[in-house]
């Protein structure tokens, strides 16, 4: 048999004998599943209400709403106690404090229903509601009901008062914006974004065309009586006119603009007397909240707050005392950070959709824009905590996670944190996909080695005549 031409990898070949590579690779393994087993034993849980964590205390009552795998609604005391909770809708959406009585929360949230029956032909379904609760006693009434013939993107993420009978519904179903009296039942006036924006943009039609998932009846000042809506897949906050229709040059942001703002959510309208006209909103896809203030007839970015952790932020509201309330879902917490971007409040939450501070009126009411607070911004970069692996520099686990996040598109990562375990983050996705891989390589490598001992053996598609 002719002598097999040496290699520069045979003393390397040598040294990694098949003993010392399995042991490697289940030492790989080991570590990969002992990062996942405590991760998981740490899992925040709000499916029941002694599950859910308290609260550290604040002045005054805070609520949060969750979506996802768990619907849940969790009111706190200032004390941080849970104060009254509900998981019965399969989701739980926006919610406000009804003016005049904090204590009493109207929401929107959505039921899907399973089985086919004379509600649901087809399932899955939905029956969306806007009900009110009454913290104190408990005691819950349903304002306005309507059934849907589908599930995903069948709900009402949002609905606005109005007065003491008409509330204004984004309705994500038929991509609309409707004002109803809940006492007649009867729609008033309606907006189709269809009128305005090309079905060929967007998300898919019809199953998640515009995805109008916030409504905003505005108050006061120059825009007083319009309707501000955001329109999540044609990345753009709009301004209604009920008489006159979209006020265009009003828009904030455009299809794809990425950079000023990606699939945002919840909206807020800082009218002039509080320093604006300004928008507080959450940049979701950007992992950021910011703010916008209108200036001769153009939108500028005046604040933006990130961190680390932040992941698929939903809400952000400006409080009377200069705080913003964040809601961080794949953060899975809610946070209240200061004036100068320093977090002084902070809940864990599964998948929180929004928050809102009860006595502090609806969303950004009493807030002033950053603009008038003179607020300090904030990156994930300046965040950065200065852990970086210790001394010698490395980290390894951060550059994967940073390497996954950069290859993986926005809305993907997010996709995966929305049907991932809650205690799935960045660090647990890296486990996971080290372990897969090293699965990967350890079976090829059996393989390879189980053919070359029968005496089959690999080479190149191309290759010296003679040669092995
Ligand atoms: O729970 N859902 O069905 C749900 C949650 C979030 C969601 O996306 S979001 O951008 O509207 O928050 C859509 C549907």
């Amino acid at each position: 048999m002719p002598d097999r031409p040496r290699s520069s990898l045979d003393p390397v070949r040598s040294l990694l004998s098949r003993n010392r590579l399995r042991v490697a690779f289940v030492v790989v393994l080991v570590l990969s599943a002992a990062v996942v087993a405590t991760a998981s034993s740490d899992e925040i849980s709000t499916a029941s209400r002694a599950a859910v964590p308290d609260a550290p205390p604040t002045e005054n009552h805070t609520v949060v709403t969750e979506s996802g795998r768990a619907g849940t609604i969790t009111a706190y005391a200032p004390d941080g106690e849970v104060l009254y909770y509900n998981n019965t809708r399969t989701k739980y959406f926006d919610a406000d404090p009804v003016a005049g009585d904090p204590l009493t929360v109207e929401y929107t949230a959505t039921d899907t229903i399973h089985t086919e029956g004379p509600t649901c032909s087809e399932p899955p379904c939905a029956r969306n509601v806007i009900e009110q609760v009454d913290l104190e006693t408990g005691e819950v009434e349903v304002l306005y009901e309507r059934y849907d013939y589908k599930e995903t993107a069948g709900e009402w993420h949002d609905a606005d008062r109005i007065n003491e009978t008409h509330v204004v519904v984004a309705d994500i179903v038929a991509d609309q914006v409707f004002v109803v009296n809940t006492e007649t039942e009867v729609v008033e006036w309606l907006w189709d974004a269809q009128s305005e924006f090309p079905v060929e943009e967007g998300g898919p039609y019809p199953e998640d065309w515009a995805h109008i998932n916030d409504v905003e009846y505005i108050e006061e000042g120059e825009m007083s009586g319009t309707i501000m809506a955001s329109l999540r897949n044609q990345d753009q906050v709009v301004f209604l006119d009920r008489e006159e229709g979209l006020l265009e040059d009003w828009t904030l942001g455009s299809e794809d603009d990425y950079d000023t703002q990606y699939e945002q959510h919840n909206p807020d309208y800082i009218p002039e007397s509080r320093g604006g006209p300004a928008v507080v909103v959450a940049d979701s896809e950007n992992g950021r909240v910011q703010e916008f203030q209108r200036e001769d007839g153009e939108w500028t970015r005046s604040w933006e707050w990130s961190d680390d952790r932040m992941q698929w932020p939903r809400d952000a509201d400006r409080l009377p005392n200069g705080n913003t309330l964040i809601t961080d879902t794949h953060g899975n917490r809610v946070i209240e950070v200061n004036e100068s971007g320093a977090i002084v409040w902070q809940v864990e939450s599964t998948l929180p959709y929004e928050a809102e501070r009860l006595e502090t009126g609806a969303e950004s009411e009493g807030g002033r824009s950053a603009q008038a607070l003179d607020l300090e911004s904030r990156t994930a970069a300046e965040s950065d905590d200065g852990d970086d692996g210790g001394s010698l520099g490395v980290d390894p686990v951060g550059f994967l996670e940073n390497l996954i996040e950069t290859l993986l598109p926005h809305r993907i990562y997010n996709a995966l944190f929305f049907v991932a375990p809650v205690w799935m983050g960045a660090t647990e996705f890296v486990a996971v996909g080290v372990a897969l891989l090293t699965g990967l390589v350890w079976v090829g490598l059996e393989c390879r080695w189980r053919l070359r001992d029968a005496g089959v053996g690999f080479r190149l598609p191309v290759y010296r005549r003679g040669g092995d």
